[in-house]
């Protein structure tokens, strides 16, 4: 690959979802001191939020603007559906206060703010311009603009996706964690007693210490990491960025298995089931959204696996952006049978083998994959 090619783009990628991580924040914050902001539920009853909605209008709006208009291709979750209907009227205004305000702080991340502010069809217009559905060729891109939407309404962690999809293939990715924690274990927090909730009480960047943007470019040998530019700093951007790899711990008694939070998203039994036979003897860290590619990127975690109910069709974007920085970290994902995503099929990993094994090594990978075959059949899956 030629070195140069999507430098342009994955650096407006990084800007756009500095600009998102931060408009999160806000809204997180508000949402759990004030719970003044609208949380509704869509027609699969999971949660969406004016954040969800407002980073999707954001960063639609950006790209296009940078990018070419119409002709640019998002692949991306939510719809105006929510927020066409009669009563929402309220949720619409938020958002599109929300977005405005967020625009409005754009070149504090070096990218050109709108010369006056959106008006509710031009919101509603960037929103409904994501309808893409990818395939095989041409240039997409795919965001998931709230990942682990339960998690952020619960003042825990998620995350912000990006990733570029050419001809099928993930060409860069990256992922904003706004929580992502000082401390490993905090990674759990909601599992954990009442004293570690109350020291987390407050959910900003600064009480969760870490937030953070990772991104990798495909073929490139590199994942980096920048931390999120709390208040003026922007001047110092980008050179913050260090590199990160994925852990060297291919000893399973020491590895430590990242999963879902909710049980309906995977089966935690077969996943422990799994876990004994390869000989992990940690409790799993169960957390929410594509912050757990971000753990095994940053070598705080070996293990992501997922198995949802069978008839669940996975979406791209929940696993573009991480798959290619845990890769390009050092690690591997496939699916259960050993085969690498298919990010060229649409909306969905259309043949995606009963689930997900992302892990920091070869060897963990292989004991993986060969538990799945030993236990399959018994699994009820
Ligand atoms: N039934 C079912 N089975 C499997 N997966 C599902 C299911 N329903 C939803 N989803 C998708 O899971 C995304 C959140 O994944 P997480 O790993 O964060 O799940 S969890 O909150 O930790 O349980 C979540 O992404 P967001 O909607 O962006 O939060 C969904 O795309
Ligand atoms: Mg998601
Ligand atoms: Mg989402
Ligand atoms: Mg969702």
């Amino acid at each position: 690959m030629e070195k140069d090619k999507y430098t342009k783009e994955l650096e407006v990628a990084v800007r756009v979802v500095h600009v998102a991580c931060d408009l999160c924040g806000r809204v997180q914050e508000r949402l759990l001191s004030a719970n003044i902001d609208h949380v509704v539920s869509k027609d699969d009853d999971s949660p969406v939020t004016v954040a969800d909605l407002s980073v999707q209008a954001t960063i639609s709006w950006l790209l296009s603007r940078i990018f070419g208009g119409q002709n640019v291709s998002i692949v991306a979750e939510e719809d105006t559906e929510i927020i066409s209907k009669d009563d929402s009227a309220g949720l619409l205004a938020a958002v599109v206060d929300t977005v405005n305000h967020s625009l409005a702080s754009a070149p504090k991340y070096g990218l050109q703010r709108p010369e006056t502010p959106l008006r509710t069809a031009e919101v509603l217009e960037a929103i409904s311009h994501c309808n893409s559905t990818g395939g095989p060729s041409g240039r997409h891109w795919v965001l998931d603009p709230v990942d682990g939407t339960l998690g952020f309404v619960r003042g825990d962690q998620y995350a912000v996706a990006l990733a570029l999809v050419e001809d099928g293939k993930v060409v860069f990715g990256v992922l904003g964690c706004p929580n992502y924690p000082v401390k490993t274990e905090w990674l759990n927090y909601h599992h954990q007693h009442d004293e570690t909730r109350s020291n987390l009480s407050s959910t900003t960047p600064d009480a969760w210490g870490k937030g953070c943007v990772l991104y990798a470019r495909k073929g490139s040998g590199e994942a980096w990491l920048q931390p999120l530019i709390a208040g003026d700093k922007m001047l110092e951007w980008p050179n913050c960025a260090r590199l990160i790899q994925v852990s060297s711990v291919d000893d399973p008694a020491l590895a430590t298995l990242c999963e879902p939070v909710e049980r309906a998203n995977s089966n935690h039994s077969f996943t422990a089931g799994l876990a004994h036979s390869v000989g992990l003897r940690k409790q799993p860290l169960r957390v929410h959204s594509m912050v757990k590619y971000a753990a095994i990127a940053r070598g705080d975690a070996e293990i992501f696996m997922k198995f949802a109910r069978s008839g669940y069709k996975e979406k791209i974007w929940d696993h573009a952006a991480g798959v290619v920085i845990v890769e390009e970290a050092g690690g591997m994902v496939t699916d259960a049978g050993g085969r690498r995503l298919d990010f060229s099929k649409g909306m969905y990993l259309e043949g995606l083998d009963r689930g997900i094994i992302a892990c920091s090594g070869l060897t963990l990978h292989d004991k993986l994959i060969s538990a799945v075959y030993a236990s399959w059949d018994s699994s009820n899956l």
